[in-house]
């Protein structure tokens, strides 16, 4: 297991459009994506870009959605999950497993085209933790 870069924090909120509104107009945020669906993690998603890493906007996508509970809790939204690459998603879930950690279910494809699998909030003191397998060509080109 190898601890790789911070490559987003995960930003629950009612609606992406108030907080792109806000990112703009309090951080002069400029390079922000235009928000898609991603129905399989129950999520609407929209990236905006800092220098080093990203803010994931999260918007529930359906009442199924595993960020209507934290709303409900946290209606105005907040922060919601830290997102870290990993080179190897399988090694990372083995290791993470054999240490006893509760790794929530199995890798699916994120936001980004690879793999993701989140670790529960108690193994972490509270901080919900995703892992995003790195893209191959950014580990090729980081040698
Ligand atoms: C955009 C796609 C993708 C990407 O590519 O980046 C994403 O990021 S998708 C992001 C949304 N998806 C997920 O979060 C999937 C994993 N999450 C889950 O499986 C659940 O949300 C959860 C972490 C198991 C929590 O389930 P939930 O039903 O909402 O809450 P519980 O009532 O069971 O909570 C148990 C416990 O955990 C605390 N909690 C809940 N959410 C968080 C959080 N985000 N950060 C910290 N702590 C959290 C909750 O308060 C409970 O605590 P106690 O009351 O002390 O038991
Ligand atoms: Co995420």
């Amino acid at each position: 297991m190898t601890l790789g870069r911070l490559n987003h924090v995960g930003v629950a909120t009612p609606s992406i459009e108030r907080s792109v509104d806000t990112y703009r107009s309090l951080l002069g945020a400029e390079a922000i994506g235009k928000p898609f669906d991603l129905p399989a993690q129950g999520v609407r998603v929209c990236f905006v870009d800092a220098p080093n890493t990203q803010i994931e906007l999260i918007e529930p996508f359906d009442e199924q959605s595993p960020i209507a509970g934290f709303l409900k809790k946290n209606p105005a939204g907040g922060q919601h999950h830290v997102c870290f690459e990993v080179p190897d998603i399988d090694a990372a879930v083995a290791h993470l497993k054999a240490q006893g950690a509760t790794v929530l279910g199995e890798p699916r494809i994120g936001a980004h085209g690879t793999p993701i699998v989140f670790v529960h909030p108690k193994d972490f003191g509270g901080l919900l933790v995703e892992l995003m397998e790195a893209p191959k060509d950014e580990q090729a080109g980081a040698h």
